[in-house]
């Protein structure tokens, strides 16, 4: 099986670093395509395929991922289609907030015929097998659709939905990554203020996040289950939650991932 992945930037590159340490494709069997030489070199050492010839890159693969910002989307979609077989490879774009409607108009053949396709939209810790990734099929058949949720389930965790969940799931696992580190910035900030270097900070920040998610997904509890756990009646704890409250922490996220 081999993969083409058209754009070798954020996301091209961490899909190419997820799928290595997966091992689910072999280097030789991914192809990377850029725009420029420059965004390539980082692949050198790798083993990959690179080329800056699209086109190439699309003919040469059972599975064509276009990874472009939204804006080049059209561009590059429309150039690859002429070389792509619609009876043999499987059309995949982890493009967000780009619609199934759209891409078929773009793909579309004359004869009203649409290669299969699947919107997937990951997050940038698919580089470390940990992503959260939402897969959406188009026109794509029971088998093609396993065969795409097991690539990406050697990635991390997947969840098969209907396109209208995509941009909530963008929002909330691609979009929500950096939401997460936002906060594990705030917090080692709090704890140079507190007195520690800031490594160290960092550090213990990242630990505590790691435990708290280790914690959730080992016993299944609601988030307040394990509050409630650290809440010592009149101790520090709730005085710091409620503080954080007063200032507006839950509503701050809610609000960020409500802003459309
Ligand atoms: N970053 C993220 O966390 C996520 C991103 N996405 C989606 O992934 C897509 C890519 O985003 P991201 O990786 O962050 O963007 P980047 O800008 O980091 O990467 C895009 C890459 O595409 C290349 N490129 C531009 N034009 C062409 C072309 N005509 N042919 C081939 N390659 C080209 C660029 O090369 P050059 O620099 O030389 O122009 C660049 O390396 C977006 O549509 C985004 O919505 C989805 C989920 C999460
Ligand atoms: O910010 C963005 O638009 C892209 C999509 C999800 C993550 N990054």
């Amino acid at each position: 099986m081999k993969i083409s992945i058209i754009g070798a930037g954020a996301m091209g590159g961490a899909m190419v670093q997820g799928f290595l340490k997966g091992n689910v494709f072999s280097s030789s069997d991914i192809t990377v395509s850029n725009r420029t030489h420059k965004a390539l070199d980082k692949f050198s050492q790798t083993g990959v395929n690179i080329t800056t010839d699209n086109r190439e890159a699309a003919a040469n693969a059972d599975i064509v991922c276009v990874a472009v910002k939204p804006w080049i989307a059209e561009t590059v979609f429309k150039e690859i289609k002429p070389v792509l077989d619609y009876n043999r490879q499987i059309l995949m774009t982890v493009v967000a907030g780009l619609p199934s409607e759209q891409i078929t108009e773009w793909m579309k053949k004359d004869d009203g015929t649409m290669i299969p396709l699947f919107i997937v939209i990951p997050n940038i810790a698919i580089a470390e097998c940990s992503s959260m990734t939402f897969i959406t099929p188009i026109g794509a058949d029971g088998r093609q659709t396993d065969m795409i949720k097991s690539i990406f389930d050697t990635t991390g965790s997947t969840l098969v939905v209907e396109e209208k969940l995509l941009p909530a799931g963008t929002i909330l696992a691609s979009c929500g990554i950096a939401y997460a580190m936002r906060y594990i910035r705030a917090a080692s900030e709090g704890g140079v203020e507190l007195g520690f270097k800031a490594d160290d900070a960092k550090n213990i920040v990242l630990q505590t996040v790691k435990g708290a998610v280790d914690l959730l997904m080992s016993t299944g509890n609601h988030p307040e289950a394990e509050i409630d756990k650290v809440t010592t009646p009149g101790g520090i704890t709730i005085r710091g939650l409620n503080a954080m409250e007063q200032a507006g922490f839950t509503n701050a996220v809610i609000r960020g991932l409500k802003l459309k």
